[in-house]
């Protein structure tokens, strides 16, 4: 029944052709079939059997071999073992591993991470297409083991929750009613408050060494809870609190960035071989403890203060509940977590950094500084309401988060359904790293990319809200960052506070070290410890 139309032909063609037409291919099958079912009647039933199903396993590897021909490949990337694929290989300093990849394989590189596929997007018109060609379809999170729980049961946080409305409530409640213009004018006073301790206590400092980065990172997460719920708490019960929240920080970033094994192979998650979700496990209950110690004060106030702190705002937007904004109290904690775990070390390093690039260029700490002396004078101290006026410092915040990039990989994202980035497949739920790190880099953007050059960023053409690939800190399209505002300010602030009011030079027979240590968030390798002068008119002026 076979020998009539084309049978042995046919599928020769499609096999060894590849320019044989769709069409044809699929009219062929088509034809095959009713063909056959015809002649059902004519010939003996299991003869019919055999050849049916012959004829549907040749329809299914013509199907395959159609789909695989009009599939573009995987990325190319880096051989790996059986079982771990590229794990073994991989150098902890990721962000310069992957640049390295980059070079050999091209600006999109596939990797096995164990059972999960992970991919490496290293120059502008990648990232454009991913961020934001397909903006909708990579605003996922691959989420980490850790963090499962919380998004199955609907308690994640804004970084880790899946796209969709939950996560769409709590980005706007964020961006606009906690992070917006309005309420962070509100809350200078508390803002100010905590910088202005860290002059004075770096003040009675002067002549000793200080380590610049702890500084920073205190002030920023005094800072942040000031802002959180500086009005409702007292000072001492806030310095208390803070005391155990710092701990608790502490130790989950280190959680988070440990390697987990159930990452790589979520069949062994069950397990937790390495016992890192009983230690969050146990983590979550004392960050629970420390959320319901604060909220119960702020739930016991009546909410008629003049001076508000996010925390009232927040349970002010909670008590009024539209049903845009049905924010929970599980929600309100989760919030807090963002602002603290995205806000502190993010900032403080950046300025860690600073201080250390302008250290080792003299030069452009001295332009700084006479910037400032003009704008604020050395008879008068910093206000936020400067920095608008200091288009040197600002080209500092630019290049610094340029050439150190605090995020330098971002914050993996995830594509919820399979689709092609630069002429390649990446498969849904892969791991999607963009190496800004490396981008910011790329000697064909950048002239002389090594150099710390404020003076790039003056003509003020580059901005931070993600609208070049090739200069992008915060990130781009829906999932960027949160908190640029109050990271914008934070800096700036904190930066000219300290540069406005002291000299600064290294101990005798130190030497300055630039280098970085990847993390998730990027730090200094060796932390940078410097000794502060005064520089103003007046001693009062540091009380
Ligand atoms: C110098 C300071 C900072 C830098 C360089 C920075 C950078 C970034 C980057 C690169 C991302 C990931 C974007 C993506 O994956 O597409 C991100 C996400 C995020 N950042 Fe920041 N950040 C900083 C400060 C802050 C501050 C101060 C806050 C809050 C107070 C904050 C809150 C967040 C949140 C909530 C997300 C997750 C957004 C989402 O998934 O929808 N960040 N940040």
């Amino acid at each position: 029944m076979f020998s009539t139309k084309n049978h042995h032909i046919i599928p020769s063609q499609f096999y060894c052709h590849q320019e044989c037409s769709n069409t044809m291919i699929l009219s062929y099958f088509f034809d095959s079939i009713s063909s056959l079912w015809l002649q059902l009647n004519n010939v003996d039933y299991e003869i019919t059997v055999v050849l049916f199903t012959v004829s549907l396993l040749v329809l299914a590897g013509a199907w395959t071999a159609w789909i695989s021909k009009n599939t573009p490949p995987l990325p190319p990337g880096p051989r790996g073992l059986p079982l771990v694929g590229n794990l073994p290989f991989l150098d902890p300093e990721l962000h310069k591993c992957f640049q390295t990849l980059a070079q050999a394989y091209g600006p999109i590189v596939r990797l096995q991470l164990g059972t999960k596929v992970g991919v490496v997007i290293s120059s502008p018109a990648a990232a454009r297409e991913v961020l934001r060609d397909n903006d909708a379809t990579f605003a996922n999170r691959d989420v980490p083991e850790l963090a499962m729980d919380a998004v199955a049961k609907g308690h994640s946080d804004i970084v880790f929750s899946p796209h969709g409305p939950g996560w769409q409530m709590l980005r706007k409640v964020c961006v606009r009613e906690v992070l917006g213009t309005a309420t962070l004018e509100s809350v200078y006073g508390l803002r100010r408050r905590e910088i202005r301790n860290t002059v004075r206590y770096l003040h009675s400092q002067v002549g000793s060494p200080v380590n610049v980065g702890e500084h920073m990172f205190l002030t920023a997460l005094n800072a942040i809870t000031s802002m959180l719920w500086g009005v409702t708490m007292k000072e001492e019960e806030r310095t208390r609190i803070g005391v155990d929240f710092r701990v608790a920080v502490a130790e989950a970033m280190e959680l988070l960035g440990k390697p987990n094994l159930s990452d790589f192979f979520p069949g062994l998650a069950w397990f937790d071989l390495q016992g890192l979700k009983k230690q969050m496990m146990g983590l979550v209950g004392r960050f629970n403890k420390i959320f319901d110690a604060i909220t119960d004060r702020g739930l016991g106030l009546d909410g008629g203060k003049e001076s508000r702190d996010f925390l009232q705002v927040l349970l002010q937007l909670k008590n009024e509940g539209d049903a845009k904004t049905p924010l929970t109290m599980t929600q309100l904690k989760v919030l807090f977590m963002d602002m603290v775990l995205g806000g502190t070390e993010t900032t403080s390093n950046a300025i860690e950094f600073a201080m250390a690039e302008m250290m080792n260029k003299p030069e452009i700490l001295k332009k700084a500084q006479q910037e400032l002396d003009t704008v604020v004078g050395k008879d008068s101290i910093v206000e936020e309401s400067h920095i608008n006026k200091l288009p040197y410092l600002n080209a500092i915040l630019k290049e610094v988060l340029r050439l150190h990039p605090v995020l330098p990989l971002m914050v993996p994202h995830c594509p919820s359904q399979t689709c092609i980035i630069g002429g390649y497949t990446i498969p849904k739920g892969a791991r999607v790293f963009i190496n800004i790190w490396a981008i910011h880099r790329d000697p064909l953007i950048w002239e002389n990319p090594a150099e710390f050059h404020p003076e790039r960023f003056l003509d003020g053409k580059l901005g931070f809200r993600g609208g070049d690939f090739s200069y992008f800190p915060f990130g781009s399209g829906r999932r960027m960052c949160a908190g640029i505002a109050m990271a914008e300010r934070m800096f700036l602030f904190s930066l000219a506070s300290i540069l406005h009011s002291f000299e600064w030079k290294l101990p005798e027979g130190e030497e300055l070290d630039l280098s970085e240590k990847f993390g998730i968030v990027l730090k200094k390798r060796v932390p940078l410890v410097a000794i502060p002068t005064p520089r103003l008119s007046n001693p009062a002026l540091y009380d």
